[in-house]
């Protein structure tokens, strides 16, 4: 198989995390990064700070575009100006929160441009990201296909029918994980607080953490069995239980937070 070419757009966060996933994997991309602040690239990866930098053995199969949604549609231009033809033989893939396919293929300066949406989430950056991704009709059966290798690459893939869907996967995968991090922190928190010292507390909840993750994802149990094997009739869990599962607390906090995460992921396709 040949080693695709990837033209990665914004090293940030999650671009970032996309790069150190793909890199320490097994069969990594060719990768060439333009970032103005990344300091250092791993070996192999070569940074161009501008658009206008990017030199002309450049010939991406796929151009990830992970900057903020505001800032899209000056780079896309930027790109079309800089990669000219380049631009007719290569693929967009956003991992934006926000900026219709329509949109982003318009930016490109090509209707037809093939545009592939992910929502991914920055635990690529080890390897166990989960990515909602959906291909618009002028993808072509192969770039879906080197799409979805690049991002199994660096963990879960589910594609998703509309583009629609992925507003859905961001309030459950894309957003999700800094509320799973909100809750570590507020698990460290009460453990100092009612006695442990900070690293006892860290390492018992970031401990906990990972075994649940990897129980959710080597077992075939539901997360409702999983649930209902911790809690003992009467016992520990169910006292905690009965102040999460209140119909006030947890059943409407969540879908409450996650159509916030859905309304302001409209508000980022404007
Ligand atoms: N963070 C997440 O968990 C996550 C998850 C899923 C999807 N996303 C999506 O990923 C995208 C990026 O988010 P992020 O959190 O990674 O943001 P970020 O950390 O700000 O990363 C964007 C990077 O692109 C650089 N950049 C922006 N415009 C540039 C330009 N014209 N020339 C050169 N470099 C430029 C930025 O540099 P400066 O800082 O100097 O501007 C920054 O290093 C967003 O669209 C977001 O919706 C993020
Ligand atoms: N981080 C981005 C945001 O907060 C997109 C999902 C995760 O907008």
């Amino acid at each position: 198989m040949t080693i695709p070419t990837l033209l990665l757009v914004g090293c940030g966060k999650m671009g970032g995390a996309l790069m150190r996933g793909w890199v320490s994997s097994p069969t990594p991309p060719r990768i060439f990064i333009l970032d103005r602040k990344l300091q250092d690239a791993p070996a192999g990866c070569t940074i161009f700070r501008t658009p206008e930098e990017i030199t002309p053995d450049v010939k991406p199969d796929i151009i990830v575009l992970a900057v903020k949604p505001a800032g899209a549609e000056a780079m896309l231009s930027s790109l079309k100006t800089v990669l000219g033809e380049r631009m007719n033989h290569t693929a967009l893939l956003s991992v934006m929160a926000g900026k219709s396919c329509e949109k982003l293929a318009s930016w490109c300066g090509r209707a037809d441009m093939p545009v592939i949406r992910t929502m991914p989430n920055t635990p690529s950056c080890v390897g166990a990201g989960a990515t909602g991704l959906y291909a618009s009709p002028h993808v072509s059966q192969a770039q879906k296909d080197l799409a979805i290798r690049l991002m199994e690459q660096v963990g879960t893939v589910v594609s998703v029918p509309h583009e629609e869907d992925l507003r859905t996967v961001i309030a459950i995968a894309g957003s999700a994980p800094a509320y799973v991090f909100y809750l570590a922190e507020l698990l460290e928190k009460v453990g100092q607080d009612f006695g442990l010292d900070a690293h006892a507390s860290r390492a018992l909840v970031r401990g906990m953490i990972y075994g649940v993750g990897k129980m959710l994802h080597e077992l075939p149990e539901d997360a409702e069995t999983l649930r209902k094997n911790v809690t003992s009739p009467n016992g520990t869990t169910a006292a905690a239980l009965s102040v999460f599962m209140k119909e006030e607390h947890w059943p409407r906090l969540i879908p409450e937070a996650a159509k916030a995460a859905i309304k302001r992921s409209r508000e980022l396709d404007d």
